[in-house]
């Protein structure tokens, strides 16, 4: 374990840490950085450069102790995009090269990009993270709140972009009105539907359009994972001042937008202020936008008030993908690969209609199929036909109509070793209880996309760090015991059957 750390705020907001550490004797920050060089040339070769450079080539090291690394990303989606799909190869590559033992633990947050950060250091008086408080003067111009949207997200996650079918049309719909400031009567607009589907790239849409066409109206985009970042840290560190800036931050806007809000679930506190930041808004007139992934009304742990607040104003569910719309977004991928350079990319007929065609597949699920399948195509040099797809889609996560779920795996566990649901999430550490739960876990995170602290949250809201264990736990156990090793298998195969 490291030294204790010293924090103490440079006059950017950024931490610096005073005290060095004691296995490298480097200041935290500056191992930090040492390791992040190390990770980010690895992730570049890993992930390739055209994906490096979109997404985890943006991060920057915001702050760094003896335990923790707060990697910053230039908006909040692409914080958001990193800790669904890239956090997990972060954090092993930060495992294998960090020279502190044990590794830091590595978080991405949404924060000022470089080159804002850097005009900080010159700075002081600019806004926090979370926006500022305060008047305005006319010689002194307006501070901007839209967050900032990363090039790549403003030119792909459009409305053009977005194809349109049955499920999706209200949804787009409203978005329109939104855009346009035509709906102050509905407030709060949630929009709710599966992971996967489309939420996200509607509110991106929503907010760059604003963005560009009118500068003046203020927008906000946050995601509930900053949103309670960010009041704990508020509420933990700066005092009142802190805490001002934060509520002003999200009250000082035309629009606030929220992405996932059922991660604020089971935050009690964080859920107080989401409520005060909803009556406030809609008190005031300013239009509050809401993504879930489920209804307001079946968010469990939800207080009732809050739950009635969401959906007092217009709901709108987003259905799953038809077959119709799978094909179309289909041809969108093909046609925007074509775009990028890509112009001899053939898919038969036969081969679309077969990917089209799987069961209970999301637009990203769709999106993952077709870049394995074409990158497969593209380093083997070989064409993609019917047999390649099926082939590719044969795969354990495509596999079946029916998708796996973190929920129907815990079930599955929990009748091979004979334990209740309830004992998935409960805090019961009695081995019995314990071992299948980290069973649940690890299969978890082998057989679905779920990034570590997605799956911890299903598993009564533990740390990645508890899953991370659990995957290496049972991963060792299965070495160690041919038994168990069957049994596990047994209930992997039961699952893809
Ligand atoms: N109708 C659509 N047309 C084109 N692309 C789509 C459509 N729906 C979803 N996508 C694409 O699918 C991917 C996943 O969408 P998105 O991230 O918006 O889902 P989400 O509903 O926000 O998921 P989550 O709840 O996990 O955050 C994105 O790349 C998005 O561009």
């Amino acid at each position: 374990m490291g030294t204790v750390s010293n924090p103490v705020k440079s006059p950017s907001g950024i931490m610096t840490e005073t005290v060095p550490d004691l296995y490298t004797g480097e200041p935290p920050i500056q191992s930090a950085h040492n390791t992040w060089k190390a990770v980010d040339e690895d992730l570049a070769r890993a992930l390739g450069r055209n994906v490096h450079r979109a997404w985890t080539g943006q991060l920057f090291i915001q702050t760094a102790d003896a335990h923790t690394v707060t990697l910053s990303a230039p908006s909040s989606f692409v914080a958001s995009k990193i800790n669904s799909h890239y956090i997990d190869t972060i954090r092993r590559l930060w495992e294998k090269h960090d020279r502190v033992d044990p590794p830091r633990n590595v978080r991405v947050v949404s924060g000022p990009s470089k080159a804002s950060r850097r005009s900080a250091a010159a700075d002081s008086t600019r806004p926090s993270l979370v926006g500022v408080p305060g008047s305005r003067s006319s010689s002194s111009p307006r501070p901007s709140l839209q967050t900032p949207v990363s090039e790549l997200a403003r030119k792909r996650f459009t409305l053009e972009n977005f194809v349109i079918g049955a499920s999706n049309e209200l949804a787009v719909a409203v978005a329109r009105q939104i855009i346009g400031n035509r709906v102050p009567q509905y407030n709060p607009i949630v929009l709710h539907g599966a992971n996967g589907i489309g939420k996200t790239h509607i509110l991106h849409a929503i907010e760059a359009e604003i963005t560009e066409r009118d500068a003046d109206r203020r927008v906000k985009f946050v995601s509930a994972e900053d949103f309670v970042a960010q009041f704990v840290a508020s509420v933990r560190g700066s005092g009142r001042d802190g805490m001002s800036a934060f509520k002003a931050g999200l009250r000082d806007v035309d629009l606030l937008i929220i992405d996932d809000v059922h991660f604020i679930a089971d935050k009690s506190a964080s859920q107080e202020e989401l409520l005060h930041t909803i009556i406030s808004l809609v008190g005031a007139g300013r239009q509050i936008l809401i993504a879930s992934d489920r209804h307001p009304d079946t968010i469990e742990k939800a207080s009732d008030r809050l739950k009635s607040y969401m959906s007092s104003g217009l709901v709108c569910k987003i259905g799953a993908a038809d077959y119709e719309l799978r094909l179309r977004i289909l041809d969108r991928l093909i046609t925007r690969r074509r775009e990028q350079g890509h112009a001899g990319l053939a898919i038969p007929q036969p081969a679309r209609d077969h990917l089209a065609a799987r069961m209970n597949v999301t637009p990203r699920d769709l999106e993952g199929a077709f870049n394995q399948i074409v990158a497969q195509s593209e380093f083997l040099g070989t064409p993609i036909t019917l047999e390649t797809v099926q082939e590719t889609l044969s795969d354990s996560r495509y596999m079946t109509g029916q998708r796996l779920t973190v929920d129907r795996i815990q079930r599955s566990v929990c009748e091979a070793f004979s334990i209740s649901l309830t004992d998935m999430s409960s805090k019961r550490r009695a081995r019995a209880v314990a071992r299948p739960r980290q069973v649940a876990m690890y299969l978890s995170k082998k057989l679905t996309k779920r990034s570590l602290p997605d799956i911890g949250r299903r598993f009564g809201g533990r740390d990645h760090t508890t899953v991370m264990h659990a995957v290496k736990r049972i991963t060792q156990l299965r070495g160690d015991d041919a038994t168990f090793d069957a049994q596990i298998r047994a209930v992997e195969d039961g699952l893809k059957s």
